[in-house]
């Protein structure tokens, strides 16, 4: 390979801290793995004092792979990368050890206190609530970022508007609970570490002798917590080697900080800056474009980027009418290709996902889908609508029916559902509910009614009984009333609701419906070994990823940027809307050839509005 100056100078680079300021496709990761050879070889150093550190798992497997592959002579020499969370276990399992104290991990879902587990359950003991799975998201991300920024839970709550009852009381009991029983999490292990190395002088003074050299891949994603950490064990040699793109900074809400970044020379006054500025992924209309789009934020290292590679097609801006004309669109560029392992659909919102899988599954379309941490197909509301049903087919069901008897219509207290569980099992809940004592001759008349909304329900195929259930039992109406108390927008539930009958709408009846539901799951989860296909991928997780064809889909307004970004942007707060400019711009730079940008103009047949970064970019379109 043949570098340019600015990357020769930056894998020369041997004593002392050093941050690599450089744009996306610049080579950040190629230096950071060409430096490692030349500290090895041409400076001699011994490989086992050299430490990576990578942002994720599956980037740090994929560094030592690539660093394996290019550098073959040295396939057998052991060359560290690892996570900072790795890293750190490694120091605290020393620390128990030495101490004689057994911590145990919670973040497996088999671990009998997993933390989601546990978590869910010191929610529900302190609201008095059941709480939903994107609200526990959210809950853990509040958590997460509150200890990465090394914040004081009071000072936090008291700062800032968050949308969690009682999150103070939350987070201190379940801080009190971990500590009583020596539980940790992922988080607690960077907290643990730092105290430790603060603490204990002999472990301290045993890791910083350990590695000479610390390297750091994606600095701009580097919490403060974790930046402190790494300070730590650097110093006094400080020979920090850092390579960073603020622009790239899109885990903000986890706590990512690139504060640091932006201080580097003044935490480190003899510090070297590189810049590296020249893209040599993608094609000049890409980085052209990318490069005006992200000089719109304000809160940046002014950088240039550019590149020597030649002009190939123009980013495209593609509207299409309705979300199925959106997945049509992709369906017939993509039959067109026949090798679809270098192109992607990328996505703000792991639910864009759901009715895309259905599509590209019955239009034979090989997908790779590379983030299902979550079954879809388990969403509450998917999981609410079988309840729905299961009571239809049989309304002795008193546990699917206390899933939902107040998300539909009728009034229904808990009250009598405690009541009518007295009663015998084998009979009807409507007729259970008719029995309880002094009910109103009204509210006898809406069980009835229910009862024969029920029946006819179970009559409806799979796509009228989901219209069935949204419209006449007005589960519709529950979403609207709750979807802010649960922290969405309306739409984005409606969404859900809308995927569920493009997929019920091919089906003949409800077990068929079911079985697809199953086997779409199926085939999401089984798509995790399957690379031929076209990747699927939220920004987030296609950080650091490169393909030839990328179509970014989905983007509307209020989606993309998110409403909430939005509304604070509009009440003087830049923050969260350039984290949303820096996600669209990590998409686009994915790219090397071609990049469609997919909006629709009506969603779940309400007409919306394009994404405003479509505006800017068709602005910067003009312009030229
Ligand atoms: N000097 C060079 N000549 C040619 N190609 C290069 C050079 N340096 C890097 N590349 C190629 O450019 C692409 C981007 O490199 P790399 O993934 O290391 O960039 P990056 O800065 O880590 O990107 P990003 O931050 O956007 O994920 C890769 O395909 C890499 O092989």
């Amino acid at each position: 390979m043949n570098f340019n100056k600015q990357q020769l100078r930056a894998i020369r680079h041997k004593n002392g801290p050093a941050l690599v300021l450089a744009v996306p496709g610049a080579g950040k990761t190629t230096v950071l793995i060409h430096r490692t050879y030349n500290l090895i070889k041409k400076y001699n150093i011994n490989s086992l004092k050299i430490l990576s550190i990578t942002f994720s798992k599956s980037s740090a497997k994929d560094m030592k792979n690539r660093f394996n592959n290019i550098f073959t002579e040295l396939h057998n020499i052991p060359v560290k990368f690892s996570t900072i969370h790795s890293f750190s276990y490694t120091i605290l399992r020393e620390y128990a050890y030495k101490n004689n104290i057994k911590y145990n991990l919670i973040e497996s879902p088999k671990h009998p206190q997993y933390k989601n587990k546990l978590l869910k359950e010191i929610y529900l003991d302190i609201n008095r609530e059941y709480i939903t799975e994107e609200k526990l998201e959210g809950l853990i991300n509040i958590i997460g970022y509150v200890k990465n920024m090394m914040f004081d839970i009071n000072d936090f709550v008291q700062n800032n508007k968050v949308d969690i009852r009682n999150l103070k009381e939350i987070y201190n009991a379940y801080e009190k609970y971990k500590t009583k029983n020596f539980l940790i999490d992922f988080d607690d292990m960077l907290t643990y570490t730092l105290n430790i190395l603060n603490k204990d002088k002999y472990l301290l003074t045993k890791c910083r002798n350990k590695y000479d050299y610390i390297q750091v891949d994606e600095g701009q994603d580097t919490s403060k917590i974790q930046m402190e950490i790494i300070k730590t064990l650097a110093f006094p040699k400080n020979n920090l080697f850092i390579v960073a793109d603020d622009d790239q900074s899109i885990y903000g809400f986890r706590g990512a900080c690139p504060d640091d970044m932006l201080n580097f020379q003044k935490i480190y006054p003899n510090a070297k800056i590189f810049y590296m500025e020249e893209n040599f992924r993608s094609s000049n209309n890409i980085v052209n474009v990318c490069n005006n789009f992200i000089k719109q934020n304000t809160l940046r290292y002014n950088k240039e980027l550019f590149t020597k590679n030649r002009n190939i097609r123009p980013i495209q801006i593609v509207r299409t009418e309705t979300i199925i004309d959106e997945y049509e669109y992709l369906v017939r560029t993509f039959k067109k290709y026949g090798d679809l392992s270098n192109t992607a659909i990328l996505y703000r919102n792991n639910i864009s996902s759901l009715g895309l899988i259905e599509y590209l599954e019955r239009n034979s379309i090989p997908f790779y889908i590379r983030d299902m941490k979550i079954s879809l197909f388990n969403h509450w509301i998917v999981k609410d609508i079988l309840a729905f049903l299961n009571v239809a087919y049989d309304d002795t069901n008193i546990f699917e029916f206390e899933k939902i008897y107040y998300k539909t219509k009728g009034y229904i207290y808990k009250k009598y559902i405690n009541w009518i569980k007295t009663l015998s099992y084998n009979i009807s809940v409507f007729d259970r509910l008719l029995q309880y004592p002094g009910l109103r001759e009204d509210y006898k008349e809406r069980i009835n009614e229910l009862k024969i909304d029920f029946k006819r329900l179970s009559k409806l195929k799979p796509y009228e009984a989901i219209s069935f259930i949204e419209k006449d039992l007005k589960y519709e109406k529950y979403l609207k009333e709750n979807s802010i108390k649960f922290g969405y927008t309306y739409d984005s539930l409606k969404t859900i609701l809308f995927d569920l009958k493009l997929i019920a709408k091919n089906t003949s009846n409800i077990e068929k419906f079911l079985e697809r539901l199953k086997y779409l799951d199926y085939i999401s989860y089984k798509s995790k070994n399957k690379k031929n296909g076209v990747t699927l991928s939220t920004i987030h997780s296609a950080k650091g990823l490169e393909f030839k064809k990328v179509y970014m889909i989905d983007l509307i307004d209020g989606d993309f940027p998110t409403s909430n970004s939005i509304e604070t942007f509009e009440n003087g707060q830049v923050n969260l809307l350039e984290e949303e400019r820096r996600l669209f711009y990590v998409g686009m730079t994915r790219a090397k050839e071609v990049l469609d940008l997919i909006t629709t103009e009506y969603k779940n047949e309400k007409k919306v509005d394009d994404s405003r970064f479509l505006m800017e970019l068709e602005s910067i379109f003009n312009n030229k």
